[in-house]
């Protein structure tokens, strides 16, 4: 258990749950392909049947940690910052993205649009899921919309969430890792009779990176 200390430092994001932290290629959606330095945070109460880091959900499995410390680290890396998790936005993003702007660091975000929108960002990659919905202050804002494809429906949800994102939004359809093959099939058909989405491959897993 943390004491009350952490928790009040957690509370205003100068201490933040940190899973890891990677520099990497960015490997899904609109910025796939640039040099980006990942923080993973932990904690997510979202329940992905299919979510490739379920054991980011535990928040209490990952240690508080300094978030100065957090952004000394990005600093050595990539002019991009990926905060992904976990769900990020269940923690205050403000006083990270902050500091890493301070720093000229680009601030981008993965998050699922579930809670309230913290944090100033440059870049927000909303992938929105079934059993959250995301909150309209996060549709709102999504510079770039990833609907994840695990079977035939999700081609409705995503038109369904295309529909609440701005007009310049990036629409991205991203096969399920695990169904790529029966999927991806159906994925580029759908793309061809609706130019307006393009497909997202997770490309760090085909490259072997994290
Ligand atoms: C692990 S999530 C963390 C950020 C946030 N919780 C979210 O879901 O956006 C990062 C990205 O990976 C995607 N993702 C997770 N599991 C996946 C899988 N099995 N296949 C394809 N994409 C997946 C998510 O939809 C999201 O776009
Ligand atoms: N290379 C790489 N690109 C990614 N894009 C989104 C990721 C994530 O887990 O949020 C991710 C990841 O885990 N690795
Ligand atoms: S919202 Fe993101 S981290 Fe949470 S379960 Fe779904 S894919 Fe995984
Ligand atoms: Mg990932």
């Amino acid at each position: 258990m943390v004491d009350t200390k952490t928790k009040q430092l957690i509370k205003e994001g100068k201490m933040l749950p940190l899973m890891e932290e990677f520099y990497t290629i960015q490997g899904e959606g609109s910025h796939t392909g640039t040099a980006s330095y990942f923080i993973r945070i932990g904690g997510c109460d979202v329940g992905c049947h299919w979510c490739d880091v379920k054991e980011s959900w535990n928040a209490e499995l990952h240690p508080p940690t300094n978030t100065d410390l957090i952004v000394q680290n990005a600093k050595k890396y990539a002019k991009t910052v990926v905060i992904t998790g976990g769900e990020p936005l269940m923690w205050d993003m403000s006083f990270l993205t902050q500091r890493l702007q301070e720093q000229n660091l680009k601030t981008h975000i993965e998050t699922s649009g579930a809670y309230n929108l913290t944090g100033v960002w440059d870049w927000i990659c909303l992938s929105p899921k079934k059993n959250k919905l995301p909150l309209k202050e996060v549709s709102d804002n999504a510079n770039e919309l990833k609907v994840i494809i695990f079977n035939k429906d999700d081609f409705k949800f995503a038109e369904a969430q295309a529909s609440k994102v701005n007009s310049n939004c990036q629409l991205f359809l991203q096969p399920e890792w695990s169904n790529r093959e029966k999927m991806t099939p159906m994925i580029v058909d759908y793309v061809m009779n609706n130019p307006q989405w393009k497909i997202s491959l997770q490309t760090h897993k085909y490259l072997n990176i994290p």
